[in-house]
């Protein structure tokens, strides 16, 4: 969004959103001051009338009617642009925080890694705030005082030039002194604003961990930590505000001086013959009116440069670019079979590390391939390259022969079904949160993608069934029934390619077999990718790749690997060790992945481990 470059450009686009409303709130806020000023000078032309000789009782009421009739004018038209900017900014609050919305999730994931989720949201939120500022000060807090110094100005020259000059030479050198001193300020109004973020987000964090600060008993222990930054947040506040108070201090004493000098200075031309009592009148109200102008003048333009440079800062970090774009000329990704082709990809966060070295890989439609190797040899980054969470530096990897990068990034994603570690669940009902793989499934849909993700016994369990709301990511639930959730969706999504990020890997042995043959369920006629941990996992896959340092050192089927003694049997060989060790002394479940593997290999009877280890030996 080209817009978000600058505060300028920010507003402009949203303005220009809305011209009609824009233009006749224009037209009412000019047309309330200028009937203000009308006022100052129907009160003269009234007390005119009034202190004549012989006064005439027609002018007197026609001045009066004049007076009390731009009174009105001036309420009903301040009155009417109020109500309308009200009505634009409430619009414009929504649009903005739906665009933005709509561009921050645009953003690669690594940004929000890289930001807090919390601070983010607050800023989303401060950009409505600040364009419902902005706008309120230029048109409410600005324009008037200047529409009145300009008709204050025509009214003087009319009753004494001299005066005029030396009214202006105040307010511009009152408007100008004040701002110059306001901006002094700006560096306390950006200390409390950064204090103010930093105390939101680790409100938010903190709200977020509620678990952990339970579990260690930290609550006093936080709060303590809190105050520091809350104080802190205070302490910005009060110098910001008393530094404001105290030019406004300034400001008082210096009105008092020149009304009392311009009072003065009428009252004495009045009693040299000069000017008339009405003058006086106006001359003093005016007086009075334009410096306190002044002051909201210069408190207005002081808040605009305030906003804007927090405008600024917002919209640099919100309105960075997009460092993973669709092509421009993309298309949807036609994927009926789920053939994967990855072809020479050579992949590192920082290109001068790659962690994905030189990998081929051809994976035909419906072939389960398991991805195992150890820590960091770069198996995730497999899948999240397969997602396009990032582009390589070198190669290309296709989807039923349509390169990824040229295709539309939702159309891909809505092809390749995700199951992570770790299901990421919304404070919604259990149907929503399925139906969320995809929105217009129906009802019956939903239950059919449960039961075949062997959720249904449980959520029948639930107090509301598929009703009940799920709590804040799904606390409400077991991992191994979020697990099954998380399969549920990929299910209902039909997408033809699942990738499983160590699925079931968090899980106790309970949840494992449950969660295991869901799986099983899910794979069945779809294009597999898993990442795992456990070995005995994949051993019923058709083909598994050892990764180490972003190399395929082997791929093959399981058996015939474990047979040949190379590094799948050597990592078999270190997990088989452990699945002699006692239940509770192994991490997870090996005794019960043993078992699945031995149904995986379709092999009958009890699954002795010692058996097992023999059979895939040879
Ligand atoms: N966002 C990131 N920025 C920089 N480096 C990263 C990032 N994510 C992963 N890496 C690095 O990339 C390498 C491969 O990571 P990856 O997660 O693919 O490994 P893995 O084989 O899945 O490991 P594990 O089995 O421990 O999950 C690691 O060295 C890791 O530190």
């Amino acid at each position: 969004m080209p817009f978000l470059v600058s505060p300028a450009r920010f507003l402009i686009h949203y303005v220009t959103q809305r011209p009609l409303a824009f233009a006749l709130l224009a037209l009412l806020v000019v047309g309330g001051s200028a009937s203000a000023v009308g006022v100052q000078y129907a009160m003269k032309l009234l007390i005119d009338a009034m202190t004549v000789h012989a006064p005439a009782r027609g002018a007197v009421y026609l001045a009066l009617a004049a007076f009390v009739g731009l009174v009105a004018l001036e309420n009903g038209l301040v009155r009417g642009a109020s109500m309308l900017l009200c009505n634009i900014t409430v619009k414009s609050g929504v649009r903005i925080r739906l665009d933005m919305f709509h561009y921050l999730t645009g953003h690669h994931i690594s940004f929000f890694q890289n930001q807090r989720g919390g601070s983010l949201g607050h800023r989303v939120g401060a950009l409505t705030g600040s364009f419902a500022a902005l706008t309120h000060r230029i048109l409410m807090e600005i324009t008037p005082p200047l529409i009145a110094f300009g008709g204050a100005l025509l009214i003087f020259a009319a009753i004494d030039w001299r005066m005029a000059a030396v009214i202006t030479l105040i307010f511009a050198s009152a408007s100008i002194g004040l701002v110059l001193l306001g901006l002094k300020g700006d560096r306390h109004h950006k200390a409390f604003a950064r204090r103010a973020s930093e105390s939101g987000g680790e409100l938010v964090d903190l709200v977020g961990n509620i678990a952990a600060i339970k579990a260690f008993g930290a609550r006093r222990r936080e709060a303590e930590r809190l105050r520091g930054y809350f104080e802190a947040e205070g302490a910005a506040q009060r110098r910001g505000w008393l530094f404001v108070e105290r030019i406004r201090a300034l400001h008082d004493v210096a009105l008092v001086v020149l009304v009392a000098g311009a009072l003065i200075w009428a009252v004495e031309r009045w009693a040299a013959g000069g000017i008339t009592a009405g003058d006086v009148v106006v001359v003093s109200a005016m007086t009075f009116r334009m410096l306190n102008g002044s002051r909201d003048l210069a408190m207005a333009l002081i808040d605009t440069s305030q906003q804007f440079s927090y405008l600024r800062e917002t919209l640099e970090i919100v309105g960075t670019p997009h460092a993973l774009t669709d092509a421009p000329d993309a298309v949807p990704l036609r994927a009926a079979q789920g053939r994967v082709r990855i072809d020479q990809v050579r992949f590192g966060h920082d290109p001068e590390r790659p962690v994905i070295r030189d990998l081929s890989l051809d994976i035909p439609a419906g072939q389960k391939i398991g991805i195992v190797g150890p820590s960091g040899a770069g198996k995730s980054t497999i899948l999240q390259l397969v997602q396009r969470l990032h582009d390589p530096q070198q190669g290309r990897i296709l989807i039923d022969g349509q390169p990824i990068d040229r295709v539309t990034q939702e159309s891909l994603h809505q092809a390749v079904a995700v199951v992570p570690q770790e299901v990421l669940l919304f404070h919604r009902s259990i149907l929503e949160n399925i139906r969320f793989a995809r929105p217009d499934a129906s009802d019956a849909e939903v239950r059919q993608a449960a039961e075949a993700a062997h959720c249904a016994h449980f959520i029948a369990a639930l107090p509301q069934g598929y009703d009940t709301v799920v709590g804040e990511r799904g606390t409400n639930l077991s991992g191994g029934q979020r697990q099954r959730i998380g399969i549920a969706r990929a299910f209902l999504s039909k997408a033809p390619i699942v990738l499983l990020d160590e699925a079931t890997s968090a899980l106790d042995t309970g949840s494992e077999i449950e969660v295991q043959q869901a799986l099983e369920a899910l794979m069945a006629d779809r294009t597999v990718l898993a990442v795992a941990h456990r070995l005995s996992t994949v051993v019923g896959f058709d083909r598994v790749l050892v990764v180490e340092q972003g190399h395929i050192v082997e791929d093959g089927p399981p058996l015939a690997l474990l047979r040949t003694g190379g590094a799948f049997r050597r990592l078999w060989a270190l997990q088989a060790e452990g699945l002699d060790a006692p239940i509770d002394r192994s991490v997870g479940m090996p005794r019960m992945v043993a078992g699945t593997a031995w149904r995986m290999l379709g092999l009958g009877g009890k699954p002795p481990l010692r058996v097992l280890e023999r059979q895939v030996a040879g």
